[in-house]
């Protein structure tokens, strides 16, 4: 199964230039999908997690069914103000701008194994912020698993911990 061939890329979207990477077509076909994430869980098996984590919002569709692949429990990192409790919060500059990603305070255990989950890597900025996120309450983060990666924006030069993904665009 070639993963490549069930991504669609829609040019200048959202803005002129950009080339958007939608992996519907790839949610969308049962058999691709579940071939994807079973290769998904045999990248990330080696890494022992204790929990997976998903960025918000379509890291959740990789890490949710990962995790139930893998029999491991699922934690949200989501954007500001949509989690309920004590909510630890981290705040990161973007190219203009910043933004905010919040973790319920209780949702790891101090020095348990995470992987966490998204489905594109692009700059590396959101990566950085949750891994960030996930280190100020205790985690030890032991790799980032991504769908897909855009090789030419270098994201992955600045993570610290092992990057994996599926599959690679140049350009
Ligand atoms: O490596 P980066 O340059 O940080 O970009 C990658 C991030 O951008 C996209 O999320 P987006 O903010 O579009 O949110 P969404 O998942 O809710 O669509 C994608 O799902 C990653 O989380
Ligand atoms: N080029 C792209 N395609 C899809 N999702 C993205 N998130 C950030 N950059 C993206």
């Amino acid at each position: 199964m070639n993963i490549k061939d069930h991504i669609r890329s829609i040019p200048d979207f959202p803005k002129p230039g950009i080339l958007f990477y939608d992996i519907s077509t790839l949610l969308a076909h049962a058999e691709a999908w579940k071939d994807a994430v079973g290769q998904l869980a045999d990248a990330v098996k080696p890494y022992k997690p204790d929990v997976l984590v998903g960025i918000e919002s379509r890291g959740f569709l990789v890490a949710a069914p990962l995790a139930l692949t893998l029999g491991l429990g699922f934690v949200m990192i989501r954007k500001r103000g949509k989690l309920p409790g004590d909510i630890i919060t981290h705040n990161y500059d973007l190219e203009y701008g910043s933004d905010t990603i919040e973790i319920q305070a209780d949702a790891i255990k101090p020095g348990a194994r995470v992987v966490v989950c998204d489905d594109l890597l692009a700059t590396g900025g959101t990566m950085v912020a949750a891994i960030n996120l996930l280190r100020s309450v205790g985690a030890e983060v032991v790799a980032a698993q991504f769908l897909i990666e855009l090789a030419f924006l270098k994201g992955a030069e600045k993570l610290d911990v092992p990057v994996n993904s599926l599959v690679s665009y140049e350009s």
